[in-house]
């Protein structure tokens, strides 16, 4: 007899919550509302305080529920199971509902602070039905040479011949290159990355790596972004960071520009420091907007991603105004600090999904920054983050996400304190 359970809310990691023998249980597939048949993740330990599984079956339908655009990427009981795109089941204006009210959860019971959140849609991702976003793919060749994703619950791999939620250039480029066909060494890593001005990489400015080494393309690719009708050009490692979303880079500097401008309520800054700052992706646009003898310390642990970062800044005639450092922030920003930085006017920081934790929340504090503009691509991270900067005398002065990744739970998150 299948176990059959009442989805109560959204959860975090694409997952609902709802309850199976008086134990919670996280839900992969389900909606808020719905009744459905679940597979309950084996093996399950007799203390485990939680459950976890996935819907088989629904047997009344949430109305956000629609046919999954990537069925391979569905419920493993439709013989999807291959991950990636977690939300493939919710309708898109359900997917941002389900964004919000996770920010909004975590900031609240993490972050101590009511927020009600916006979360904005890239431009032509509703027209693509949120598909054929991404300007990067990653997969693993199987046991026949061929790019493939690794099925859920099983060793098995699934060899694929198209990736939708990569931009439609991109899948045609991988054609072009017989990607799809094959050929790999099994258990080889496969990147393929194109540019998101470019449209079909004749001018070589794309990459093929296989287990990081450079197969078609180049490693140094250019990238193309507009911000506040400027043009800047990044030169990016193939196999390093960059904003995945073809209209993330974008999107992204504008924000963190506004937030900083209007922030400190002026056109120019003494001081900004850029903290985990890549290859300078908001450094470049915020050395613009410093002063006349304003000036970015930019800081970032990966020193391929600096020595870009410096170039950058030098071809964009930015040189004198950005200073790049290497290593690790929470090191860079203790005790010696370059002359002339050690008092930011605001503080940019975009850390990795663990976010930037509360060693680094506290140096920022004795920064003295007044304003302090933070990227975040984990809410929870976030909002844990958030609890400390409050702590510290900072207050939410506003927030506002944006979803760069359709389909899947992850969202990324703009927070604005002052002091
Ligand atoms: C989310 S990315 C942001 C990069 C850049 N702001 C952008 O949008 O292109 C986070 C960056 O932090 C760097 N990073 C991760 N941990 C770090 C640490 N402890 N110290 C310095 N940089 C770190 C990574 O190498 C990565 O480039």
């Amino acid at each position: 007899m299948p176990e059959t359970v009442r989805v109560e809310r959204y959860a975090d990691q694409g997952r609902c919550v709802g309850h199976l023998d008086g134990r919670v249980i996280f839900l992969r597939f389900a909606l808020p509302g719905e009744l459905v048949e679940v597979s309950v993740d084996q093996p399950v330990r007799a203390k485990a305080r939680f459950l976890t599984g996935e819907v088989t079956r629904v047997i009344e339908a949430s109305p956000d529920r629609v046919t999954p655009a990537w069925p391979l990427a569905g419920p493993l009981a439709q013989e999807g199971g291959v991950g990636g795109a977690d939300l493939v089941h919710a309708g898109l204006p359900a997917q941002l509902a389900w964004k919000r009210s996770l920010i909004e959860q975590q900031m609240q019971r993490m972050g101590h602070v009511d927020a009600s959140v916006e979360v904005v849609r890239a431009p032509g991702d509703e027209e693509a039905g949120g598909l054929h976003w991404r300007t990067r793919i990653d997969l693993i060749a199987d046991e026949q040479g061929k790019p493939s994703m690794r099925r859920r619950e099983s060793h098995e791999r699934v060899a694929i011949d198209a990736m939708p939620l990569a931009r439609i250039e991109l899948n045609d480029l991988a054609t072009q290159l017989g990607v799809w066909r094959g050929g790999f060494e099994p258990g080889s890593s496969i990147r393929l990355a194109l540019p998101q001005h470019e449209r079909d990489g004749q001018d070589g400015n794309y990459a093929l790596l296989v287990d990081d080494k450079v197969k078609a393309g180049r490693r140094k690719l250019e990238e193309h972004v507009e911000v506040q009708g400027r043009d800047f050009t990044y030169e990016v490692d193939a196999a390093g960071f960059w904003q995945i979303h073809r209209q993330a880079p974008a999107l992204l500097a504008d924000a963190v520009l506004r937030a900083v401008q209007g922030g400190l309520q002026a056109q120019s800054a003494q001081v900004i420091w850029d903290l985990y700052s890549g290859s300078g992706l908001f450094s470049l646009p915020l050395a613009t907007m410093a002063g006349e003898h304003g000036r970015v310390l930019a800081v970032e642990g990966s020193r391929v991603a600096v020595a870009q970062a410096r170039y950058n800044a030098q071809r964009a005639g930015l040189d004198s105004r950005i200073e790049a450092l290497a290593g690790d922030v929470a090191k860079r920003i203790t005790g010696r600090i370059p002359q002339g930085f050690e008092r930011p006017d605001a503080v940019v920081l975009d850390p990795p999904r663990a976010g930037a934790k509360a060693a680094v929340c506290r140096l920022i504090a004795d920064s003295g920054a007044p304003l302090v503009v933070y990227v975040a691509c984990d809410p929870t991270s976030l909002a844990r983050d958030t609890a400390t900067l409050t702590a510290a005398g900072y207050q939410l002065a506003s927030i506002q996400a944006y979803d760069l990744y359709p389909m899947t739970h992850h969202v990324e998150t703009l927070a604005v304190f002052t002091r």
